[in-house]
């Protein structure tokens, strides 16, 4: 049997690097003349660096920046020739703040504005950053103000708390600083930034925005996007990772799916051609995991391929006829399978477990 194994990370237990070699190790115990592809997925949030320096001949430049909260935060840009590589959750993901500590309207971007000037002044001419899995929703405000940007009646780098006020934006500082720096927005979804499926109603919960106070903050990114560029916030992905998507495409970024780039740079076409079976993964397989996110990507190259696609993951909260919409043939819990204490105590003896009993099913 040969098997493709391209999970995401399970967030907050294992990477997605760990939860591939999970997956295998479990498979082979139960099929151990299987061939193994291994191919760690990511969809522009936490690992994008992760698993693109595992396949791009490039090297990593560490960098301190601003966290979402403004204390110090540790970061890698991966250099590859005028290119650079940026995971903007390493500068604002929702990972960086304890879930007591989280502050989701005073949280900036202003860290991701300082990876990109570093990948600058390291020589970049071409800037690829990862989006997803922030904690922040400033509109981009922060990655502006680092990168130049100034306002009067209010604050860029406060987070959307500080765009309350605002009277006016100079957006021209940035832009002359980054005039010739081409921008790739890689972005894990497509949602605009205000309104309805824009970025503070769709994402704002998981951040701790609370619905009370949806309109307020949505608000806020409404009075900045009508001083800095109002069309701009309906465009596709701009409402990604708190509306960074929204400030790139200000500086003329070109927006791309996230997981696409990551299939494409990891050969995931030509590997899925290679086997019998695509497996991948997840934390949470729900609503969230279809559009442009990675197991709905893995599905669709597997699909294209004319191959399987199972799914294991976490928790499993969608529905059969939607999960076969995506082009998945099944999917296995691990809460399910061995419980939620075990699945987080033991997250890869857990997923091991699971993928073992996946096999039972589907190797031949
Ligand atoms: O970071 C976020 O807000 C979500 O992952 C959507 O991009």
């Amino acid at each position: 049997m040969r098997v493709l194994i391209a999970p995401d990370k399970f967030a907050g237990t294992l990477t997605a690097v760990e939860a591939a070699a999970a997956i295998e190790e479990g498979w082979r115990r139960q099929d151990p003349q299987a061939e193994v592809l291994v191919a760690p997925m990511a969809d522009g949030g936490p690992g994008f660096i992760d698993v693109l320096s595992a396949v791009v001949d490039g090297t990593l430049l560490s960098v301190t920046v601003r966290g979402p909260l403004g204390d110090d935060t540790p970061a890698t840009v991966l250099l590859a020739g005028e290119a650079a590589y940026v995971e903007t959750a390493q500068a604002c993901g929702l990972h960086l703040i304890e879930p007591k500590q989280r502050r989701p309207e005073d949280a900036t971007t202003y860290g991701v504005g300082q990876l990109i000037a570093a990948a600058v002044e390291a020589g970049a001419k071409r800037i690829i950053l990862g989006l997803g899995g922030s904690g922040t929703n400033d509109a981009g405000a922060g990655l502006l103000a680092a990168l130049g940007a100034t306002a009067t009646g209010g604050r860029l780098d406060a987070g959307a708390t500080g765009l309350a006020e605002l009277t006016a934006v100079d957006l021209e500082p940035a832009r002359e600083r980054m005039a010739g720096i081409e921008f790739v927005a890689a972005s894990d979804v497509e949602n605009p930034m205000l309104g309805l499926r824009g970025a503070t109603n769709i994402f704002g919960t998981q951040k701790g925005i609370t619905d009370e106070r949806k309109p307020a903050v949505d608000g806020w990114l409404t009075r900045f996007a009508e001083l800095a560029g109002r069309k701009t916030a309906d465009q596709k992905g701009a409402g990604a990772a708190g509306g960074l998507g929204y400030a790139l495409l200000l500086l003329g970024a070109d927006r791309i799916s996230g997981i696409d780039l990551v299939a494409d740079l990891t050969g995931l076409k030509e590997k899925a051609s290679r086997v019998d079976l695509v497996l991948s993964g997840e934390g949470a397989f729900d609503f969230q995991s279809r559009d442009g996110k990675v197991i709905a990507g893995v599905a669709k190259v597997a699909n294209d391929a004319m191959r399987p696609c199972v799914v294991l993951a976490g928790k499993v909260q969608i529905g059969s006829r939607e999960m076969r919409t995506m082009g998945v043939e099944s999917a296995y819990s691990l809460v399910d399978a061995v419980g939620e204490e075990r699945a987080f105590a033991d997250p890869h003896g857990s997923l091991a477990a699971v993928a073992e009993r996946v096999a039972r099913t589907w190797a031949r």
